[in-house]
């Protein structure tokens, strides 16, 4: 699916230069076009990507301090100029635009939101949003200002998909360590998952194409990935435990947001050399994940592969009726009653009981 990628804010540009760098190594060219927008110099100085700084006036390129709706605002009142930039990148060829950002910060908690919101007044092709929610352990700031962006995010854009920073840190790890691994693994699974509906070698009725993509997430809501590989032998019909064990793997332990088994859609893509991927296997894994998720909307593919081992790829789409998204609902609402009381200001308490969302 030939995608451009617009991140916002530190973690958006970070990520968005991550899978820049997967799409070059494999040589798929999904990935059309990319830029970094944040309000922060120097977290746009070190990325090799083109750049824009936003609301100078306002902070003078010292970025938003953690307050998403000054992201918002800025985003909002430098929107003319974000758009002019984009529409070099994003030609005719686009299926896709994705945006991508932490939602825990200001710039792109804030600022994510807004171009979603500027991307579907403009172009045709589905505006996706891949957001990380914060872990468990960062503090109530972090929670606050996810609930608000993800609520509006997932108004605004086709489809949210959702990482969950704790889903791949190692235990022991602080979360700054954990980044540039996080980054690495979601730029191989969003990666593969944009390649696999290009069908770099081969074509045949069952590779998966972009459009299966696109009618998985068209139910909306949020979105979750999941991904696992093993080694695979010369012989498809050897492998086919294989893709039931990496499927299986892949929704219950490999998910970017963990706990998320029901949905409204799914797409399971099996990748690896031709001849090692078995139908049958694929097929099995399809109704296995029908079962598991209770939908009956599940696809399945595969994605032709110069590779020996099998990956195999689960995409759900509207998920937002799982445990970890509504343990994470619930802490966001906390976190903002603790906010609230630790203000004591009956001026500044928010109007009702809901998140409010960011406009
Ligand atoms: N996965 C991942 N998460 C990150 C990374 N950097 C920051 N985060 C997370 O993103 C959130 C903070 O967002 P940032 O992108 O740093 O903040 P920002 O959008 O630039 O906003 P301001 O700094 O407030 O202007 C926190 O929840 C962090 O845990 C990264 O490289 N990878």
């Amino acid at each position: 699916m030939k995608t451009v990628l617009i991140g916002v804010g530190q973690a958006g540009g970070k990520l968005a230069t991550s899978l820049v760098e997967f799409d070059d190594r494999m040589g798929f060219d999904a990935i059309t076009g990319a830029l970094a927008i944040n309000s922060a110099k120097a977290d746009l100085q070190p990325l090799p990507l083109e750049t824009v700084l936003v609301g100078q006036d306002k902070v003078n390129g010292h970025g938003v301090g953690g307050d998403n709706e000054l992201g918002a605002e800025v985003m909002q009142s430098d929107a003319r100029e974000v758009m002019g930039a984009l529409d070099g990148n994003i030609t005719a060829a686009a299926e896709a635009i994705v945006v991508v950002a932490g939602l825990g910060g200001g710039t792109g908690s804030g600022g994510a939101p807004v171009v979603v919101k500027e991307l579907q007044r403009v172009y045709d092709v589905p505006v996706y949003a891949l957001g990380v929610l914060p872990g468990r352990g960062e503090g109530a700031m972090f929670q606050v200002n996810a609930g608000r962006s993800l609520k509006t995010l997932a108004r605004e854009a086709d489809s949210v998909l959702l990482v969950d920073n704790d889903a791949w840190r190692s235990s022991g790890e602080s979360m700054e360590e954990g980044y540039d691994a996080i980054n690495e693994a979601i730029a191989r699974r969003v990666g593969l998952l944009l390649a696999s509906g290009e069908a770099v070698e081969g074509v045949g009725e069952s590779v998966v194409d972009s459009s299966e993509i696109i009618n998985t997430l068209r139910s909306g809501g949020i979105a979750s990935l999941g991904y696992a590989s093993a080694e695979a032998g010369e012989d498809a019909a050897d492998n086919i435990n294989t893709v039931m064990s990496t499927a299986r793997r892949a929704l219950l332990t490999g998910a970017s947001l963990p706990d998320a088994t029901t949905a409204d859609s799914a797409l399971v893509v099996v990748a690896a050399e031709s001849d090692r991927i078995p139908r049958k296997g694929v097929e099995r894994a399809r109704r296995w994940i029908e079962d598991e998720t209770g939908s009956m909307q599940v696809r399945g593919g595969d994605f032709p592969l110069g590779s020996e081992r099998i990956a195999t790829l689960v995409l759900l789409g509207g998920v937002e009726r799982s445990t970890r998204v509504e343990q994470f609902i619930e802490r966001a609402k906390e976190a903002r009653e603790e906010a609230k009381q630790e203000r004591q200001d009956p001026n500044t308490a928010f109007a009702n009981d809901e998140l409010d969302s960011l406009f």
